[in-house]
């Protein structure tokens, strides 16, 4: 068993965008400028917004970061949206998911300029994403093929079953996975909470890549011998014992699955700072596209 390292991965790729932005500033070129807008206070969201404005310094971009109360009206934060669109200095922005119950996410997704849209969350961008065009890729689909292509895993002609149908990560997944190109060419059946017998379509998959958020869902007896293992969840379990007061849980039992998995990806330092580094990326093509 082999692990994909994505803390290693993710240092490579920030130090790639690192010297990138540096040669920007050598020629006087301008540099990205990030924005993150956060509603409310779920701890794990804080968490992430904290860390791309950290990511953000780190590369030597610009960032702005917006905290709204999780009283806000859905009306109120279209128009903050609708402020950051006409911003010509801010080339991208991402509004932190989950949203509080009584916004429709639908409606502050369709609110984002598509150009700005570095979560590739807009139905524009993930149409273009769906029919292989270029545009913003959500950045945790888009981190687990930049792991598999840098780590040399084969896909093409491999079934790769995707468990959950998320718009942030299991139904993108499912797309990259099948495009025309490498890493993709996979068969790639997309299970979900209504899939009958899924242990069937698990057990025959070359690679599994689940996103459920149920910590230790998959189980030894429910891979084959030789699959390449992706865990995308990660799930706050209470451990007093940790100065947190929780502890990160994946949805893979790493302890046995990794005795049949040819490569697996712990938690925490496997898909989630691919995620952090994808984001930059995204935030450098959108700058890219205004020059
Ligand atoms: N607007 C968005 N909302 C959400 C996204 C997203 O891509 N865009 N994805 C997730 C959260 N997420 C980024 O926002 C994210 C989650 C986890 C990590 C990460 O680095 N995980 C580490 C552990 C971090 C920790 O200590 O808590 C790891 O797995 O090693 C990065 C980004 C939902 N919302
Ligand atoms: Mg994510």
């Amino acid at each position: 068993m082999q692990i994909l390292d994505g803390i290693k991965l993710a240092k490579e790729i920030k130090q790639e965008i690192k010297e990138l932005v540096q040669n920007y500033k050598d020629q006087g070129v301008r540099v990205p400028h990030l924005g993150a807008i956060l509603v409310g206070s779920n701890g794990a969201s804080q968490t992430y917004v904290d860390n791309k404005i950290k990511d953000c310094h780190f590369v030597g971009f610009e960032s702005s970061e917006l905290r709204l109360p999780d009283t806000i009206s859905q009306e109120d934060l279209i128009a903050e949206i609708e402020k950051w669109n006409n911003d010509d200095t801010l080339d991208g922005f991402i509004v932190q998911l989950p949203l509080p119950k009584h916004i429709d996410q639908e409606a502050v997704i369709n609110a984002i300029d598509p150009k700005k849209d570095v979560d590739g969350f807009h139905p524009m961008n993930f149409g273009k994403m769906a029919l292989e065009m270029e545009t913003f890729l959500p950045a945790t689909p888009y981190g687990i093929m930049e792991m598999l292509e840098r780590y040399n895993i084969d896909t093409a002609g491999k079934h790769t079953v995707v468990i959950g149908r998320s718009r942030i990560v299991g139904r993108p997944m499912s797309i990259l996975m099948s495009k025309n190109g490498n890493p993709g060419n996979s068969t790639v059946t997309l299970t979900h909470s209504k899939t009958k017998n899924l242990e069937q379509f698990t057990k025959e998959a070359d690679i599994v890549i689940t996103a459920l958020g149920v910590p230790g869902f998959l189980k030894a007896d429910m891979v084959k011998d030789g699959a390449v293992i992706v865990d995308v969840g990660i799930t706050r379990v209470d451990d007093e014992t940790n100065p947190r007061g929780f502890r990160l849980a994946g949805d893979v039992d790493f302890d046995n699955v990794k005795e049949k998995a040819s490569w697996i990806t712990p938690v925490p330092g496997g898909v989630g700072p691919m995620t952090r580094a994808m984001l930059l990326k995204n935030t450098l093509l959108a700058c890219n596209n205004k020059k």
